[in-house]
């Protein structure tokens, strides 16, 4: 029996308007697919796209055209407040900046991202993750008495909180160590593991993505890219 589908993308454009005025198309992507409990990863130039992608992905930002489905929904047909709903109950997304919220501690910020999915603080499974992470002696401090190694666990803490169905991490190294970069990696992965969790997570580092079967260039999936790169050769 084959893995059921988590992710479908199928025939997605996205296009921003350009400060000179006309629109730059930034991806043309045929077809994308994550099946349930996968793990993959996105590399690929900077400023090609992949952020964007992940943008469409959690509903944050919509396509011009083309069709992505989570599960059983279908991102395009959502209000605002649906998307907000999806990301609630599927998603969960470590930011490249980590969005913390700085007056709040780090077991607030975990269970912030999961109010709003279960309606309920579930506190033992805050201290559980900030456990995980190996942050249980800092639950009461506040981003800005922390490390940015640390802020960035406490990111991947909180993204894990809700119990998602597809976590979205874009580039959860780039702000640590060397030596903390193989914890966070191994943290991320087994967590999803464990919890049957899709994952898809952005990284320029090599040593990274060696780490994974599945490994996809942006390049060899955006038309985009090759139409922009046929232009300039
Ligand atoms: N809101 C926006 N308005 C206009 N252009 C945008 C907007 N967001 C992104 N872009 C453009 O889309 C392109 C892709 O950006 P994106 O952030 O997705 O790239 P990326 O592959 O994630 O890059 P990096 O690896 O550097 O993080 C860039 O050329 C960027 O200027």
């Amino acid at each position: 029996m084959s893995t059921p589908a988590l992710l479908n993308i199928r025939a997605v454009k996205k296009s921003f308007a350009q400060p000179g005025g006309g629109r730059l198309p930034v991806l043309d992507v045929p077809q994308f697919d994550i099946a349930a409990g996968e793990q993959a990863v996105l590399i690929g130039r900077s400023g090609g796209g992949k952020t964007t992608l992940l943008h469409l992905i959690a509903g944050l930002t919509t396509p011009d055209e083309g069709s992505i489905r989570v599960g059983d929904i279908e991102l395009t047909e959502l209000s605002e407040a649906g998307r907000d709903r999806y990301r609630a109950s599927m998603l969960g997304y470590v930011f490249q900046t980590f969005n913390l919220l700085s007056g709040f501690t780090a077991l607030e910020n975990v269970r912030l991202g999961m109010s709003f999915a279960s309606g309920r603080h579930d506190l033992a499974r805050a201290h559980e993750l900030l456990d995980r992470v190996g942050l249980a002696d800092r639950a009461d401090y506040r981003p800005s008495q922390l490390s940015v190694g640390q802020q960035q666990r406490v990111a991947i803490a909180r993204a894990l909180s809700s119990k998602p169905r597809l976590l979205l991490a874009d580039e959860p190294t780039a702000n640590v160590d060397p030596a903390s970069q193989q914890q966070v990696i191994d943290l991320i992965r087994e967590t999803c593991r464990d919890e049957q969790i899709g994952l898809l997570l952005v990284t320029h580092t090599m040593d990274v993505a060696d780490q994974f079967d599945r490994v996809e260039n942006l390049a060899d999936i955006n038309l985009a890219f090759k139409a922009a790169a046929g232009a300039t050769h």
